[in-house]
């Protein structure tokens, strides 16, 4: 174990602690051998395409698998980047008093919240994500909540207000009952039986559901009525909202809802800044998404506020940990950390999951797994939400700082005026313009960068190659629970959307490939090539899904036999990868019937989403189409729920994306009995047609969810009866285009 400890603490008071993996010389062993195993396939691979070039299609046939394994071959080697050193860290926030001995040592943090449609986005998310941030265990006159609006919302507006109103109540409640959880919908969701304060709780929850009651009856009515201004100054506020108001066009609306300065809660205790931010929009004018709203929020708060350190949170995200920023403490203070470290990430974790979690939404890869083998090397990924930056990092390298275009917003600017003078709250609206960015560097080198629907993800890419560091943090305790998809098709198009995003990052200029991996070691530039060229896992998933199956059902076998040599490979590299693949699940907590999802998922991903990315991305790239952000449904329906609960899919709406998915599923269980039958009546060989039959079979087992959705379901949630003819369609179309060019050799 490597110990930090605290500068004049003893050894036995570390402030954090870092620990190498056990599997470590188990993975890498396990990377030579299978390296082997890759290169002997394709030597097989040459050896056939050199026998099959006598005909043009068996030439296609042989290009076409040996295509797949090559970019199989590729992720393999992409992926060994989070084998070779995977840590993990523990902070101890219990010593932290050695190194902050009172209040006024901890750094002022300033927390993003971003929304962006009160509709898709239910607003009493935004406040209790909001509460349970404001009730954090930290000194509350050095937090400020900053809460971004890009759905330029009344009811936003609204809503915040009222959680301000709650939160004097709340946040005494939870400190002096030090209640665990924080967010408040949580809380009261539960029974709670505790005597001694039965009478408070009883009356705290009737403060909070009557609080709900207003929020939601004023989102369904979609406007807050002038009965509901309770002063003179929100009276003021809502009268921003004028008749030519729309989301895409609107003015800035900053509001100070809490001061720390001036106001207390119920016991007479400072509470914290409370700022609600809806920057200018116009359509005329890009904004950029979410990477916008944050570049927004950096300048607004550095006028404001200017804490060193900034927490990033999506509004479904909510705290479910006070001790958090005191975990970030014990790095962003560690002196041996703190010239290069940039942010400190928390993994996405997420509590609605169903027992088996069948659309694979926990991304146990992309939110546990692989961060800790980043977190060996120079650290994970941003993934945009708990997330805790040094703001320092947003201004250039570590060496070189990058000064802004005015000096007020600079990271190491001292803010000495009140939230609310009124210098302070123009200069907040001029830094909020549509147009302030023209001609600056932000989205270039300074702040969130610009170019990429994964603003997240290229962000944090960007600060590594300029030489900035991050690390993982996994406590026990979820630090963040988020709402994830429910219904395949948003889980798919969540996923095509990051698909398109990280193919910008993977064919920039910036590309991981070359510049990362000049800039940040082979090692580190090929984890993030593995997540920018994610999407093309498509190209393997689709032909496997398709060409075997259709070679089989005209006679014609591709694999070695089960006789040769050459299978016992097939064999191993079939069973080594899974293998290894069920093994990190599992040691990630994983079960048997979730990793089998998992799986299937990225079965189902391959055809659909990643494949509609690709060619959505090469579509824009050559001008065709053009992406927007698509902000994910975090809405619950209540029929859905349940179905989910269960473990149903949910297809429900005819989507392109599952056409393919459909047809592959027709084509492998047709595929899958016509083997059968040729290998029954003698027309074709077993061991010649083992591997594809295999193939067909795993893959309909895989897709029994699809057949049941098609055929055997009636609910609404059913394969619609259009996609239904269409795969269909598309899978005849297949098998007589197949016929035709296989036949006629
Ligand atoms: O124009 C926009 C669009 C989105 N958002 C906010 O961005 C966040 C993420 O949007 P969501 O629809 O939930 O997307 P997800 O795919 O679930 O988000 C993941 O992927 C995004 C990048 O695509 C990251 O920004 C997120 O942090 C990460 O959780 C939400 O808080 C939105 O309110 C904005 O502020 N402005
Ligand atoms: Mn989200």
């Amino acid at each position: 174990m490597e110990r930090t400890t605290a500068p004049g603490a003893t050894h036995a008071s570390p402030l954090n602690a870092t620990r190498l993996m056990r599997r470590t010389a188990l993975n890498r062993a396990f990377a030579a051998v299978y390296a082997c195993a890759i290169a002997a396939l394709f030597y097989h691979h040459v050896l056939q395409l050199s026998k099959s070039s006598t005909t043009l299609i068996t030439f296609f046939l042989s290009l076409s698998l040996l295509l797949s394994d090559l970019v199989l071959a590729f992720m393999w080697i992409t992926t060994q980047s989070f084998r070779m050193r995977p840590i993990r860290r523990e902070a101890f926030p219990e010593n932290l008093k050695q190194v902050v001995v009172d209040d006024k040592g901890f750094p002022a943090l300033d927390v993003f919240i971003c929304t962006a449609d009160p509709y898709k986005e239910p607003t009493m998310g935004v406040v209790n994500t909001t509460l349970s941030v404001m009730a954090y265990d930290y000194p509350t006159n050095k937090v400020s909540v900053y809460v971004s609006d890009d759905g330029g919302s009344q009811l936003t507006l609204f809503a915040s207000m009222e959680a301000a109103k709650f939160a004097r109540h709340w946040l005494p409640f939870c400190r002096k009952n030090d209640i665990v959880e924080r967010s408040p919908g949580v809380y009261f969701s539960s029974d709670h039986d505790h005597p001694p304060f039965f009478s408070e709780i009883e009356s705290i929850k009737t403060m909070y559901y009557s609080m709900k009651a207003r929020v939601e009856n004023i989102v369904e009515r979609g406007k807050v009525g002038e009965e509901y201004f309770a002063s003179e100054q929100e009276h003021e506020a809502f009268n921003k909202w004028t008749a030519g108001f729309t989301r895409q066009d609107h003015p800035t609306v900053i509001q100070v809802i809490l001061d720390s300065d001036k106001d207390r809660d119920i016991t007479g205790h400072v509470m914290p800044n409370l700022i609600y931010v809806s920057r200018e929009k116009s359509r005329t004018s890009p904004h950029h998404f979410k990477a916008g709203a944050l570049n927004v929020l950096l300048r607004v708060s550095a006028i404001m506020t200017n804490a060193p350190i900034i927490l990033t949170q999506d509004c479904d995200m909510y705290s479910n940990d006070a001790q958090t920023p005191l975990r970030a403490l014990c790095y962003l203070l560690d002196p041996k950390f703190q010239s290069n470290l940039a942010y400190l990430q928390f993994p996405q974790r997420f509590n609605g999951i169903n027992r088996t979690d069948i659309y694979a939404c926990t991304f146990i890869r992309l939110f546990q797994i692989n961060p800790f083998g980043m977190d060996g090397l120079l650290g994970p990924n941003y993934v945009g939400t708990g997330c805790f930056f040094n703001r320092r990092a947003f201004f250039g390298a570590p060496s070189s700082l990058v000064p802004p275009e005015i000096p007020e917003l600079s990271p190491g600017h001292t803010v000495d005026k009140s939230i609310q003078s009124r210098s302070t709250l123009t200069m907040a609206h001029h830094v909020a313009n549509c147009n302030y960015e023209n001609h600056t560097k932000w989205g270039s080198k300074i702040g969130i960068r610009y170019g990429s629907l994964v603003e997240d993800f290229y962000t944090g890419y960007r600060l590594k190659c300029e030489g900035w560091k991050s690390m993982f943090l996994y406590p026990d305790r979820a630090a963040f629970y988020g709402d994830s998809p429910i219904n395949l098709v948003d889980v798919l198009n969540q996923t095509k959307r990051w698909a398109i995003g990280l193919l910008e990052v993977g064919f920039s200029r910036y590309s991981p490939l070359t510049f990362g991996a000049r800039s940040m070691g082979l090692l580190m530039g090929l984890s993030y090539a593995h997540y920018a060229f994610w999407p093309i896992w498509s190209i393997p998933i689709t032909i496997y899904a398709f060409l075997p199956q259709l070679a089989l059902l005209n006679g014609i076998t591709i694999f070695p036999m089960v006789s040769e040599q050459w299978f016992l490979l097939y064999v191993f590299l079939f069973l080594g990868s899974y293998g290894q693949d069920f093994l990190d699940f599992f040691l990630a907590g994983g079960t048997l019937e979730s990793w089998w999802n998992e799986q299937r998922m990225w079965m189902i991903r391959g055809p659909s989403c990643y494949l509609f990315g690709l060619v959505e991305y090469l579509l824009t790239s050559i001008g065709i189409s053009a992406q927007g952000f698509n902000v994910t449904s975090k809405v619950l329906d209540d029929e859905q729920s349940k179905k989910y609960e269960q473990g149903i899919f949910e297809f429900g709406v005819s989507s392109p994306m599952f056409v393919p998915l459909t047809a592959a599923a027709i084509i492998n269980l047709v595929s899958f009995f016509g083997g059968l039958v040729r290998v029954c009546t003698g027309s074709c060989r077993w061991e010649g047609a083992f591997v594809q039959m295999f193939i067909a079979g795993f893959v309909t087992l895989n897709c029994w969810p699809i057949y049941e959705a098609m055929v055997l379901r009636s609910d609404k949630g059913r394969m619609p009866t259009k996609t239904t003819l269409i795969s269909t369609f598309l899978a005849s179309a297949l098998y007589i285009a197949s016929f035709l060019a296989l036949r006629r050799n």
